[in-house]
């Protein structure tokens, strides 16, 4: 069973005198949760991430129950002497894979975020989007129990990000916790199950509705689940509704914008979900 990272007490500061710009930082990440942290320029955003990726210390406080963590850092280091193929299969044996299932994985993620074609280019050569593409891959390569994004989709374009979407529905779907901050406030709307804001040094949890789902285009998806099945909760977020029309038939809506997210999130639960139908609101009637 995966553990629950905690940090309870938590505070971080740089150099002996400097201010605190993390104090009193308790916060628990629970296997296959969705966690969004907010907060203006400069809080500590980036701080507290480094703290959950395990690539920094707090200063005073406990940091327990670490998972297996992937990390996409705000900046990428690039200026390394390797191939971008090269380089993820290297991850991937860092992280516990072999070489061939590392080489493979490389070449899956690659793919998926449509960067195959760079898999020989070496980093230094790659353009800032593709940079990103190896960020995200090296993170993605091992199923991480434990997913930190700092702003992973910026850079990235469109097919890419969506791609990204898909990959965090992935992570939660398959009982990984994934930590994110973005700047657009519209990313992953409605799937989070917690979002902090960093404020005045601190972490503060929001409470009532989380990022609410945003307006616009609606999709309707009929589902059919193995006998007896809950609809898993990773769906039941994304969508806007839910309605249970049968036994194991289910009627969605979700935001257009979702609705990938939310077909990958079935199709990939365990068993698998079947989509009977997707359709406009408008065909609906
Ligand atoms: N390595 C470091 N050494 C010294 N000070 C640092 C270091 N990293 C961050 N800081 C300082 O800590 C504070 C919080 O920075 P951090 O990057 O964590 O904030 P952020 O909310 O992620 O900012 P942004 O939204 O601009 O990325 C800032 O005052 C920053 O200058």
């Amino acid at each position: 069973m995966q553990p629950e990272l905690r940090l309870d007490g938590v505070g971080r500061r740089y150099g002996l005198r400097g201010p605190w710009v993390l104090r009193g930082v308790d916060l628990g990440v629970e296997p296959g949760s969705l966690v969004r942290v907010e907060g203006a320029n400069g809080t500590g955003k980036s701080t507290l991430l480094r703290l959950l990726a395990g690539i920094d210390a707090p200063t005073e406080g406990r940091v327990t129950g670490r998972p297996r963590t992937a990390y996409v850092p705000e900046r990428f280091p690039p200026a390394l002497p390797f191939t971008a193929a090269r380089y993820l299969t290297h991850l991937g044996t860092v992280h516990g894979l072999t070489r061939r299932a590392a080489a493979r994985a490389a070449g899956e993620w690659l793919e998926r975020l449509g960067a195959a074609g760079y898999a020989d280019t070496p980093l230094t050569r790659l353009s800032k989007g593709s940079s990103q593409k190896v960020a995200v891959a090296q993170a993605l390569l091992a199923e991480p129990e434990l997913l930190v994004l700092d702003e992973a989709w910026t850079g990235l374009d469109a097919d890419a990000r969506a791609e990204l979407e898909r990959a965090v529905a992935e992570r939660t779907g398959a009982g990984g916790a994934v930590v994110f901050v973005d700047h657009d406030p519209g990313r992953l709307a409605g799937a989070p199950d917690a979002v902090y804001t960093v404020r005045e040094g601190t972490l503060h949890r929001r409470t009532g509705p989380a990022t609410p789902v945003p307006d616009g285009p609606r999709v309707v998806v009929g589902v059919q689940g193995p006998p007896g099945a809950a609809l898993p909760a990773d769906a039941r977020r994304v969508a806007a509704s839910a309605e249970e029309t049968g036994p194991g038939s289910h009627t969605l809506t979700v935001a257009a914008s979702h609705s990938d997210v939310l077909l990958r999130t079935l199709l990939t639960a365990r068993p698998p979900w079947h989509v009977v139908r997707v359709h406009t609101p408008e065909d609906h009637r």
